[in-house]
């Protein structure tokens, strides 16, 4: 977060770019260093018109440096920024034609919700009458319209956020930066804004860029996701794909908390790659072009395991814990051979629980089993 109580501004000079065409946002290598460690190391992505898309990563993994860049309030080492086929790299924050929603509201405290919202407007000269429309129309879209006249403190956290998201938007720009927008509020408060957050996105048809270190928030509102790690992208892509397709054992364990199992490639089968896993059963993945033989760790997320008789899966194991989570139950599987292996874990609906001891199977669809060298780092 930049330490400043002033809001930056964007410029009227930056056009928006068509809607729903375009690349209004592109970044190519970009460099972040801070006394010899790098933020950020030779990020580049493309964001296409109305995308939302969020940086996805643990604490330290850049991505407020990224988005600080892109937004002009830090200088990067190297690469370059273009919004709207303009190259932005080397431009003030207010010149960018960008929209920010911080973690910090930055509301004015001594100006009502109705002028804190109009303040970009009437920054750029626009009439009056055309100031009433647009706050108005933006306020009344927020569920905002009865608290025109309160000040920032006469409302809750989530409803300063909303003014302060108001406030991006009234002016419209091309894209909106959003860095943990909703950080400093509670679960519940949370989910409705970012159910509004979605709708708005989608009934304006805006370019989205978010900020969170939170895999559901970044799921519940993502076209896509780029997960960071140590300054890198290591997959940019739908949730779906990090879900199914992982490309790092890191983000198969960041997303999906995935099993890894050990073992070693066996063969080339019509349904797949067959893993002949440390614990004596064959695990069917996603075809692999890699020799027989390679030491393997094959990645299953728990909700994509199920259940089957005793010897019928790629393992069978005595259940060592069931735990009800709403309607789903987490149950862990002790593998029957194998002495010191880990236990497998597993999602189910909660009306297919098994019991504490029982003697189970388990399957899962190739589909579904991702598979990793040993090089690979991530863990
Ligand atoms: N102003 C700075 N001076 C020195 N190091 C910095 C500075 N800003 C960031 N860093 C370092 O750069 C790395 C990336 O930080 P950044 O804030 O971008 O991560 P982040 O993923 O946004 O983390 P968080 O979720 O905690 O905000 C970290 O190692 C951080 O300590």
């Amino acid at each position: 977060m930049p330490e400043t109580d002033v809001m930056p501004e964007p410029s009227l000079a930056a056009p928006p770019p068509a809607a729903g065409t375009g690349k209004p946002l592109s970044v190519t290598r970009l460099r972040k260093t801070y006394a010899g460690v790098t933020a950020v190391d030779e990020v580049s992505m493309e964001i296409a018109a109305g995308e939302f898309v969020t940086f996805l990563g643990a604490s330290g993994s850049g991505k407020t440096t990224t988005l600080m860049m892109v937004a002009g309030f830090c200088e990067p080492d190297s690469g370059s920024i273009v919004v709207g086929g303009r190259d932005v790299t080397r431009l003030a924050p207010q010149k960018r034609g960008l929209g920010f929603v911080f973690q910090q509201y930055l509301l004015f405290p001594h100006m009502t919700v109705w002028d804190n919202v109009a303040f970009p407007l009437t920054l750029r000269g626009v009439s009056k009458a055309d100031q009433r429309r647009r706050v108005g129309e933006t306020l009344e879209m927020a569920g905002l319209s009865a608290m025109a006249r309160r000040r920032p403190r006469e409302l809750s956290g989530g409803q300063q956020q909303r003014v302060a998201l108001c406030r991006a938007l009234v002016y419209r720009p091309p894209v909106i930066l959003m860095d943990e927008p909703l950080g400093a509020l509670d679960k519940k408060l949370r989910d409705q804004l970012q159910t509004e957050i979605k709708r708005i996105q989608q009934e304006l048809g805006l370019t989205v860029i978010y900020v969170t270190h939170d895999q559901e928030e970044a799921l519940v509102l993502s076209d896509r996701i780029a997960v960071m790690r140590d300054g890198r992208i290591d997959q940019f892509d739908t949730p779906r794909e990090l879900f199914e397709r992982p490309r790092t054992p890191f983000v198969a364990d960041f997303l999906g908390a995935a099993n890894f199992l050990p073992g070693r490639l066996a063969e080339q089968t019509p349904q797949g790659t067959s893993v002949r896993l440390d614990t004596g059963g064959l695990i069917t993945a996603r075809p692999q072009a890699l020799p027989d033989g390679t030491r393997v760790r094959a990645a299953i997320q728990p909700g994509r395991l199920a259940l089957c008789p005793p010897h019928d899966g790629f393992c069978t194991g005595t259940v060592d814990s069931v735990t009800y989570v709403g309607t789903l139950v987490r149950v862990t599987v002790r593998p029957m051979s194998g002495a010191d292996t880990e236990l497998v874990r597993l999602e189910l609906p909660s009306g297919r629980a098994p019991a504490v001891g029982e003697r189970v199977g388990l399957t899962a669809d190739p589909a579904n089993v991702s598979v990793f060298t040993d090089a690979e780092d991530g863990e």
